[in-house]
């Protein structure tokens, strides 16, 4: 596996949410949320249900407006969708008249047509290979499994050159061990890319072996409420789970969360 030609604490910052507030009405979902992301970075988003999770990475995706603060990507504010911001969902939502070629090639067909998607077909078979389903290009989706569907979905998100990923709980739907095995790609692929990523997830253990920082948020307003290094050594593997450190992360955060969701 490629390693980091630097680490992403010397990096320089690729995204900045700055004093970042929404409300939907008279509630604050969103208070003042500071965040950077550095280029590189793997950072993850973890907190109880309600505290702002998903608000947060709309917003950052700019499908939901900030009511105030801002959002700033390659020194450019965030306003509406943009190119160079990839996103990742729960379900693969391909469409199953396509095959998994067609639907990597989607994002380019939609925004410059069908004679740039032909053109991109090389760039797409190139990502099949390297997310491992290089042979499935023809098959179409009902063919698929979870987690190829996944698979073609990561291609789909990484065909336009993202600047960053933005990966809203996407392997939750799968078994165990497919999502344990879907993990360590992502990982290989982030760092085979450099890519800046931040992931919006439930499982304490998930956002442990896969970032480098972990945003901790609480609710009522929601907020960042702790930001914890994860300084476990790249590549991770799955192997480190069962060590006493990986152990000790988990137990913090979830001691931490705990206290937030029974209000000690
Ligand atoms: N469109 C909306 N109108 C009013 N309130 C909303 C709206 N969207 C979200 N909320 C509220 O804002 C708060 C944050 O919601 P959000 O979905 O961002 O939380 P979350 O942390 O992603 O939750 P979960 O982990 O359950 O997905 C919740 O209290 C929710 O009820």
């Amino acid at each position: 596996m490629t390693a980091r030609t630097r680490e992403p604490a010397e990096a320089r910052p690729v995204y900045r949410i700055e004093r970042l507030t929404k409300t939907y009405g008279g509630f604050t979902a969103l208070h003042k949320v500071n965040l950077t992301l550095r280029k590189g970075e793997f950072g993850a988003v973890i907190g109880s249900s309600g505290c702002g999770k998903s608000t947060l990475l709309k917003i950052m995706a700019g499908l939901l407006p900030p009511s105030s603060g801002r959002v700033v990507l390659e020194d450019k504010p965030v306003l509406g969708p943009r190119r160079d911001i990839g996103m990742m969902f729960q379900q693969a939502t391909l469409l199953p008249w396509k095959t998994t070629l067609g639907n990597v090639l989607l994002p380019i067909e939609m925004r410059d047509g069908k004679a740039a998607a032909r053109a991109a077909e090389g760039r797409a078979e190139e990502l099949l290979e390297l997310v491992g389903i290089g042979r499935a290009k023809h098959v179409f989706p009902g063919e698929l499994s979870g987690g190829m569907a996944q698979r073609a979905a990561i291609c789909r998100m990484l065909i336009s050159d993202p600047a960053v990923l933005l990966l809203d709980e996407p392997f939750s739907a799968l078994d165990e061990l497919t999502r344990d095995f879907m993990n360590m790609e992502l990982q290989r692929i982030c760092l085979e890319r450099e890519a800046t990523s931040f992931l919006v997830t439930h499982s304490i253990p998930e956002a442990v072996i896969l970032a480098d920082r972990i945003f901790i948020m609480e609710a009522n307003p929601g907020r960042v409420a702790e930001i914890i290094e994860i300084d476990l050594p790249r590549p991770r593997n799955l192997d480190m789970i069962n060590t006493a450190k990986f152990g000790e992360i988990v137990h913090h955060i979830r001691e931490k969360l705990g206290k937030e969701a029974f209000g000690a």
